[in-house]
């Protein structure tokens, strides 16, 4: 099983999250790398059968400019059956609190089969990491049952 955290983040909060994700992720006997968005191939989106997006906010709850590539590219992908998960981190000051992910999760959700989303604000504390373990296991448990079902319902990890 391949999988791939695929990440934008400017003062390293988003970064942060895409790290323990990938900890726990190579505790897994999957094939697991990270990237930074600025050097993922998008072309290699079809190489994995789980990716987990991570994005800041920004604007007023928009995504980075750096991550319209890649939100493009799944709608374009056409693979229904392809694992996701969305993860970003937010300042609940702001009116749409982690909108970025939001945007990710509506078009995913239609275009992927997405697993779980996970919201956390500004920079991930202790309590985190179980939230984190809990992603990783939505994602992997559902490429596992992939073949066997057909779309589910997703998780809001709280
Ligand atoms: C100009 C600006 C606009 C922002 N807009 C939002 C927003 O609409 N919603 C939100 O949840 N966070 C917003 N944020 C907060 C960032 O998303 C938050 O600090 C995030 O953790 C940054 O991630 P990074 O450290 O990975 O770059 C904004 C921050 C800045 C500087």
């Amino acid at each position: 099983m391949k999988v791939a955290i695929v990440y934008a983040s400017i003062t390293g909060n988003t970064k942060e999250l895409a790290e323990v994700l990938f900890k726990i992720l190579k505790m897994q006997p999957v094939e697991s790398t990270i990237y930074k968005i600025e050097e993922f191939p998008l072309s290699h989106l079809c190489q994995f059968d789980a990716v987990a997006i991570g994005t800041y906010t920004w604007g007023n709850g928009e995504l980075p400019t750096e991550m319209e590539g890649l939100y493009q590219a799944f709608e374009l992908l056409g693979r229904e059956k392809l694992v996701t998960a969305v993860f970003g981190t937010g300042d609940s000051f702001y009116p749409r609190y982690c909108g970025a992910v939001d945007l990710f999760r509506d078009m995913l959700y239609v275009n992927t089969n997405l697993a779980a989303i996970l919201k956390v604000e500004l920079t991930p504390q202790v309590q985190d990491v179980v939230r984190c373990q809990r992603l990783v296991e939505s994602m992997l448990n559902r490429v596992n049952n992939v073949n066997k079902r057909m779309k589910e319902g997703m998780e809001t990890v709280r």
